[in-house]
Order: C-alpha cells, then sequence, then structure tokens
C-alpha cells in the first residue's frame, strides 16, 4: 500500500493591511514589519509606516524615504514628516544611502548598521535577516515582512527579491510595488488566499519557479489547475483572474502567488 501523505496545515493570506483605515481596524494576527527598498516609495507607504512594528531601510531606501515621504504628504512641513517617519535601522552594504541621509536619520537615534563586508548576499536578504533575529520583537510566529518597492525595477534585484523569499520559506514575506504584490505559497500546506476586491485583483498568477510542480489543485481562479502540473517551457499560470472571495491553492512544490493592485483615482 502506499504510504499515507503527511498531512498538510492550512496557512491564509489576506491583504487586509492595504485597506485604508476607515475600512477596518488592523485585524489579529495582522503585525508587521515594513523594509523599504531603493525604489519609488509606493503610493500606500505612509499607511503602512503608521501601522507597522519594526521599520527598516535597506541601504539607498532610506534616500527614498527622505525624499519620498514629503512628496507623499505635499501639504505637510517636509521637515516635520522627515523627522515623523524616522526608521528604526538602516542596514546594507551602504553603497548607496547618501552621507547626509544616514547622518540625518543618525541624528534622530537611527541604528545604522553597516555590512559593506558582505557582498554576497543582497540588502533586503540582511534587511529581513535583522527582523527575523531582532529581539525587540515579542511575537514573531506570524510577523509578516512587507517590501516596498520590490518589483517592476532592475530585472536582477527583483530576482534576487524573489530568491529572498525562496531563502526564507518559513517566513511571511510580501513583494510589494505600486501595481501588484507577490508571496510564496510553501508547498507543506494548503492555501487559502482571501481575495480583498477593492484593493487587489482580478489579474494573478501562480508561478513555479526554480521546480517545475507536478500537480497543482486550485479553486477561485478563472482557470483552475486540476492536478495540472507547471514548469517554465511549459504551462505557468500567467494571466490568470479571480473569481471567488477565497482561492485555495494545494501544490506539491513551493509556488509563487502574484495578484494585481487596484490604483483608486
Ligand atoms: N530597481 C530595483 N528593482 C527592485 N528592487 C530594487 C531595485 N533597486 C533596489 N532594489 C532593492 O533595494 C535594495 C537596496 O537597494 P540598493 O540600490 O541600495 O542596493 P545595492 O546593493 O546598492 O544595489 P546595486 O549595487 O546592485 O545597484 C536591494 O537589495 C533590492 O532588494
Ligand atoms: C555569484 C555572485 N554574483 C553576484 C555577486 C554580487 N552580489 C550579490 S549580492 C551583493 C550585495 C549587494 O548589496 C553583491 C555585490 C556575488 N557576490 N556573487
Amino acid at each position: 500500500m502506499a504510504p499515507t501523505p503527511a498531512p498538510r496545515p492550512a496557512m491564509s493570506h489576506s491583504s487586509a493591511f492595504l485597506l485604508p483605515s476607515s475600512s477596518s481596524v488592523a485585524p489579529a494576527g495582522s503585525a508587521y514589519a515594513l523594509v523599504v527598498l531603493n525604489q519609488r516609495l509606493p503610493r500606500f507607504a505612509p499607511l503602512l509606516w503608521d501601522r507597522a512594528q519594526v521599520r527598516v531601510c535597506a541601504d539607498g531606501g532610506a534616500n527614498r524615504l527622505f525624499d519620498g515621504m514629503p512628496e507623499l504628504l505635499p501639504g505637510q512641513d517636509p521637515d516635520e514628516v522627515r523627522a515623523r517617519y524616522k526608521p528604526d535601522v538602516i542596514k546594507g552594504d551602504m553603497d548607496s544611502v547618501r552621507p547626509e541621509v544616514m547622518e540625518y536619520y543618525s541624528n534622530l537615534g537611527t541604528k545604522i548598521v553597516d555590512e559593506s563586508h558582505d557582498q554576497d548576499t543582497t540588502d533586503l536578504h540582511k534587511c529581513v535577516t535583522f527582523v527575523t533575529e531582532n529581539s525587540l520583537i515579542a511575537d514573531k510566529s506570524n510577523l509578516c515582512i512587507l517590501a516596498l518597492g520590490a518589483l517592476g525595477g532592475r530585472f536582477d534585484h527583483e530576482m534576487g527579491n524573489i530568491n529572498v523569499l525562496h531563502l526564507f520559506p518559513n517566513n511571511r514575506i510580501i513583494l510589494l510595488s505600486d501595481d501588484c504584490l507577490i508571496f510564496l505559497l510553501p508547498r507543506a500546506h494548503t492555501h487559502s488566499i482571501h481575495i480583498e476586491r477593492s484593493i487587489e485583483g482580478p489579474h494573478c498568477g501562480l508561478i513555479p519557479i526554480g521546480v517545475p510542480s507536478t500537480s497543482t489543485i486550485t479553486t477561485g481562479l478563472q482557470w483552475n489547475l486540476d492536478n495540472t502540473s507547471m514548469s517554465f517551457g511549459g504551462l505557468i499560470s500567467t494571466s490568470n483572474m479571480v473569481v471567488e472571495e477565497d482561492v485555495t491553492v494545494i501544490s506539491d512544490t513551493d509556488l509563487i502567488w502574484t495578484i494585481s493592485l487596484r490604483h483608486h483615482s
């Protein structure tokens, strides 16, 4: 008789952290850390900043915060905005953060972690390590790490950012841009993805990066997978659409989930 497969615990996902504050209070279990990368700040950066438990800038991400927050809050005094949006840490190999920006935040009490000796891991990797090892965060079991500006730029950086998802499969990490978000669905779980229709969808994708999948089963999509295999060189699920409030995914390999974000005028 074939051995019984190990049971797979359910894992649920939600992008409720992107909801405007008027829509809901932050739901229980939604604690998150923010990592600001070296790309234009997404429009929702101020909202996410206010609710984060810990805020980290990856090297040149500190320049984006310094320049970008006053631009996103045009009615307010730029100096006051900068002082208010002070990161807890700036970490990286420090070849992109401008000296005056580093000095400005350092004088406000931001911790500077210079890891220029490590040229084998990306600044995002260094920042995720900081968050996962940070003793100030009491309960890290369900802490989510939101990486702002992770997509839509240089392709080598984007792939490096996606690799970080695979390097930390046991941590919840979400890569964000103004246009979409990405996270990993580890094969050890069954997944239930709640769709916040006011802020995300309908376009989505399920992509096996690294290894092909032999069997993926989904519900809630326009083009569901029914024990289907996926691989680069064969089928991968791009330009799919969400059609239900909850999407479920079961797969024999880790998959990348991506969904478009809605732009409100
Ligand atoms: N164009 C981009 N697209 C996607 N992510 C980016 C981009 N630029 C930077 N990042 C992210 O922001 C982090 C910090 O960026 P920064 O430019 O400081 O890195 P860097 O190591 O100096 O880059 P490089 O030396 O390769 O130009 C990177 O580790 C990466 O995760
Ligand atoms: C095979 C290989 N390719 C590229 C790099 C370069 N690199 C990768 S991460 C990083 C730090 C970026 O802040 C740098 C410079 C390397 N070390 N090894």
